[in-house]
């Protein structure tokens, strides 16, 4: 294929381009081939044909004129002959003497010399010189011809000399035949041929000069001189040399005649198939940059060929194929322009314009219009479920600003348009005018075509496209393919607005996450920098554990009671979010104090009313810390913060109520996060300390156990009591770390008095709920004496009522597994709880404590010795190991003996002690407590 040339070409340029082309060339390449070859040929035929024809006449004339040189040298032999026949058989008288006599003339013309010999052998008569010496002058024998020749062989000479014996009556005649005489007709062609005259075999006869050099290709005329009857000789054979020039020119006038021919049938061929190519390829050249053009997507202007051949043909398809390509391109560039407004997310209003933009244009219809049917403006919105007359644009102002005004259509257009299939006058003509036209200005449409834009089997809109005439198959072509991109940007808008909803939006409630209300909370400080605005942070109460007795499935479902609860009691233009688990957060915009302290314990009292899940009844409640904007801060993190430390001072003070942020809140705030700190770096960096206090036994005063008591050795704070940190680790899960710490820590300790010989029967320590919760309990148990070799029934596990509250199955479980293994199970604080007396009798407990609330009023409150009595009595009956704590005083101890209590621990026996204290007690090694207080 020739190179793509940048130029279209003209008509001059197609004409030129003819040898340009590899094409043309080629095709006249083969042009002159076929029409060159057989005229050579023929020529080369002819001409060898006429030159061997002219060969052959050449030779026969050659032929010829050698017999005419023999018959002339015959001739002069009988010539010669007939000289000396005719010479008298005797000499004349005087003749020999004259030699002007004009006989002796005519012989010396004939013979160079000749001789009369006599019968008898004399030489009687001779005239002229004879080579006597070569001559054999035997006279004729009987039976001899009369005349005939003899060639006499001369020393020095390039031939034997001719000599003519002629016999006569009384001698013989010898002559020496001159050889100017013989081969005189030979020598007159001498100049054009050379002869040769032979005997067959014989040495040259002639003499004549020969040429030099012979031609390599001369021709040869033979020819055979019959001398035997005549002259009794052997035949001559005569031989005519001639040169091949002549026969050469002879055939040169054919030559130029077959080349002129030849040379103007090329130049007739030349032609013809110069013009037969640039008919061929004027149009190829044509439709091949066409083809380039629509190659480079150029505009294609149509390919000119004015033939009514195959080529006219073609170019009438291609210009067809190429205008319809060049439509389909700039369709599929406008549709590609639409995708990318699509996929880069352009504003739905610009895609739209831009697609009702190529409406107009690709379709010619005079009106374009979206009618969206579904998700239109969300489910807030007034238009929900309402057909929406969305975007349009006109012919007539097709460079101008479109229309957008989402009117809303009325309910009954709805069913009307999903049940659209693409229709071409919509509505039927006569019809009444559909209510979405009066909206539109004047389109100046006759015909509607309607163009549902499905995604997903349902009808999301309908592209209505007005025209003055109905639209060909193209055009609807066309608009189903704006169609579909129109389907494709409104489910892509509508995508985009769902995962928007869902980024800020809580699945469960529905209300704001946390994305939404940094959002929204931005928003309201940005609009009321003037104005007061307050943030509620809202927790609820104990939810967690409603999450543990009922599951996550009733936690979710009271959570979302609780959400549509603060929504009815708040304000419209109120912000209500879920920060997360059972955090809530409301921002009311322009409220004063009063009004969201007012707010607050409206909600505080909403959310105590109990909630109904599963069919039982849930009291809950709520602490709301309330932070205001700008005294309590003007950005959102700062307002957020103060609002939840507000909200776990109403924790502090006592949960279901709300409290308002102080700047004090901050500090003490600060020093909890700072001690948390440092409480988690205390775990591991071993800080934390066992002390350990006896318990004694009521009935001989005897040590026979202690309680474990954790203490936490701060660097810079000195020793610190639980009751300055375990409420902290509670919170903060740190307490089942420091659980397992204490529990292992009270085991090496008992192995180690055990290895120093020193007996005490069992040590107690204290097992959070949240221990029981993980479920790791055992586990722990399991390890840790297993570690320290200590017999399980040397530890006792102290548990609170409250482990009742969760999952108190899974609590128990856990205490019977640990139980069987042998360690005692106490529970804490006995009386306080709430537990009724079914429940407490199933408890998997040994032990049970008598809080020191009873103990510190005995002997002075009759009531406390009435209740520790009940108590006592009830844990003996239910055949439990008892131990009160909190002893201050003998007398207390004493009606606690009285009371049947088995153990007793308190200041009066001891203080909590360090191991060393505890192991220098005397008591150690078996004596009564009793008077160490
Ligand atoms: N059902 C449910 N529970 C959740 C969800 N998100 C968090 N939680 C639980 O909600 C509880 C919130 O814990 P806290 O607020 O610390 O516990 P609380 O019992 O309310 O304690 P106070 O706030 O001190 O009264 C945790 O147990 C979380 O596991 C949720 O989406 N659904």
């Amino acid at each position: 294929m020739a190179a793509p040339r940048e130029t279209p070409p003209g008509p001059a340029a197609g004409r030129a381009s003819v040898l340009r082309s590899r094409v043309g060339r080629r095709i006249l390449v083969m042009f002159l081939l076929a029409a060159g070859l057989p005229v050579a040929l023929a020529a080369f035929i002819g001409y060898q044909t006429l030159v061997s024809f002219l060969g052959e006449q050449a030779q026969r004339s050659l032929t010829r004129t050698t017999r005419d040189g023999g018959m002339q040298v015959l001739g002069r032999l009988l010539e010669a002959k007939s000289l000396l026949e005719t010479w008298p058989p005797l000499v004349p008288a005087g003749a020999g003497a004259d030699p002007a006599h004009p006989m002796l003339a005519g012989l010396s013309r004939v013979f160079r010399g000749a001789r009369w010999v006599d019968d008898q052998g004399q030489v009687r008569w001779q005239v002229g010189e004879i080579a006597s010496t070569a001559v054999p002058l035997s006279p004729p024998r009987p039976g001899d011809a009369a005349a005939r020749l003899l060639l006499v062989p001369v020393a020095g000479a390039p031939a034997p000399r001719v000599m003519l014996r002629l016999a006569q009556p009384q001698g013989y005649w010898l002559a020496d035949v001159h050889p100017a005489h013989l081969w005189g007709p030979l020598a007159e062609t001498a100049a054009q041929a050379h002869w040769e005259v032979r005997e067959p075999g014989g040495p040259v006869l002639d003499g004549l000069r020969r040429v030099a050099q012979p031609h390599p290709h001369e021709a040869v005329g033979r020819w055979t001189l019959f001398l035997g009857g005549e002259f009794g000789a052997t035949d001559w054979e005569f031989e005519q040399h001639l040169p091949p020039v002549e026969l050469e020119f002879a055939g040169l006038p054919l030559l130029r005649w077959a080349v002129q021919l030849g040379a103007v049938v090329l130049l007739i061929v030349v032609l013809l198939s110069l013009t037969q190519i640039r008919r061929t390829l004027v149009p190829l050249e044509a439709l091949l940059d066409g083809t380039r053009r629509l190659a480079r997507r150029e505009r294609a202007e149509p390919v000119q060929v004015r033939s009514s051949d195959e080529f006219g043909e073609l170019a009438r398809s291609f210009n067809e194929m190429a205008g319809r390509i060049d439509a389909q391109f700039q369709s599929l560039e406008a549709l590609g322009l639409i995708d990318r407004a699509i996929v880069s997310g352009h504003p739905l209003p610009e895609v739209l314009d831009q697609l009702l933009r190529q409406a107009l244009l690709r379709t010619g219809a005079v009106a374009a219009v979206v009618v969206r049917l579904t998700g239109a403006g969300g489910p807030s919105s007034r238009s929900a479920g309402r057909p929406v007359l969305l975007q349009w644009r006109l012919r007539q102002a097709v460079d101008g600003d479109g229309g957008r005004a989402e009117s809303v259509l009325g309910e009954t257009e709805r069913p009307r348009f999903e049940a659209l299939e693409a229709t071409m006058d919509w509505p039927p003509a006569g019809s009444v005018a559909m209510a979405w036209q009066t909206l539109l200005p004047d389109t100046g449409a006759t015909h509607w075509w309607a163009c549902p834009a499905r995604w997903q089997a349902s009808c999301q809109a309908v592209l209505l496209l007005g025209f003055m005439k109905p639209p060909g198959r193209r055009r609807r072509h066309e608009a189903c393919d704006l169609r579909d991109r129109l389907a494709v940007a409104l489910a892509a808008h509508e995508r985009e607005q769902v995962l928007h909803w869902r980024a800020v939006h809580d699945d469960l409630t529905g209300l704001a996450n946390r994305h939404g209300l940094n959002e929204q909370l931005d928003r309201c400080l940005e609009a009321s920098t003037a104005s007061a605005l307050a943030v509620l942070f809202i927790d609820l109460d104990h939810f967690k554990d409603v999450n543990d007795s009922l599951g996550h499935e009733m936690g979710d479902r009271l959570l979302q009671q609780a959400a549509e609860r603060l929504q009815a009691v708040v304000p419209r233009e109120a912000v209500v979010a879920r920060a997360g688990g059972d955090e809530f957060v409301i921002v009311l915009p322009q409220v004063d104090e009063g009004r969201a302290a007012a707010l607050a314990r409206q909600l505080c009292e909403r959310l105590a009313v109990p909630f109904v899940c599963g069919g039982h009844e849930h009291v809950l409640g709520a602490s709301i810390g309330v932070a205001l904007a700008p005294q309590h801060g003007v950005d959102r993190a700062t307002l957020l913060r103060h609002a939840d430390m507000a909200m776990y001072q109403a924790k502090q003070g006592g949960r279901g109520r709300h409290a308002l942020f102080a700047a004090t809140m901050d500090e003490a705030l600060s020093e909890r996060s700072r001690l948390l700190a440092d409480l988690r770096r205390a775990v591991v960096s071993d800080e934390l300390v066992l002390h350990y206090q006896p318990r004694v036994d009521a009935r001989d005063g005897c040590m026979r156990s202690a309680e474990a008591l954790v203490r936490w050795q701060h660097p810079e704070l000195g020793l610190l009591s639980p009751a300055r940190f375990i409420a902290l680790a509670e919170e903060s899960d740190l307490i089942e770390a420091i659980g397992i710490w204490v529990m292992r820590e009270a085991c090496a300790q008992m192995a180690r008095w055990q290895r120093q010989g020193l007996v005490l029967e069992r040590v107690s320590v204290n097992v959070s709920p949240r221990q029981l919760v993980s479920g790791r309990l055992v586990g722990e148990v399991d390890r840790a004496l297993a570690d320290h070799g200590v017999a399980p029934d040397r530890l006792e596990l102290e548990v609170t009522e409250s482990l009742l509250v969760g999952d108190a199955k899974q609590a128990c479980e856990q205490l019977e597994a640990v139980r069987r293994r042998g360690v005692l199970i106490a529970l804490d604080d006995f009386g306080t709880g709430y537990s009724s007396l079914s429940t407490l009798r199933q408890l998997p407990v040994d032990v049970m404590k008598v809080d020191r609330a009873f103990v510190k009023d005995l002997g002075q409150d009759d009531s406390a010795l009435a209740v520790t009595r009940t108590i006592l009595t009830l844990a003996r009956s239910l055949g439990k190991h008892t131990v009160a704590e909190g002893m201050e005083t003998a007398e207390q101890a004493d009606l606690l003996r009285e009371l049947g209590c088995d153990e007793m621990q308190g200041f009066f026996f001891s203080r909590p002690l360090t191991p060393a204290q505890f192991e220098a007690l005397p008591q150690f090694a078996g004596a009564a407590l009793a008077s160490i207080g």
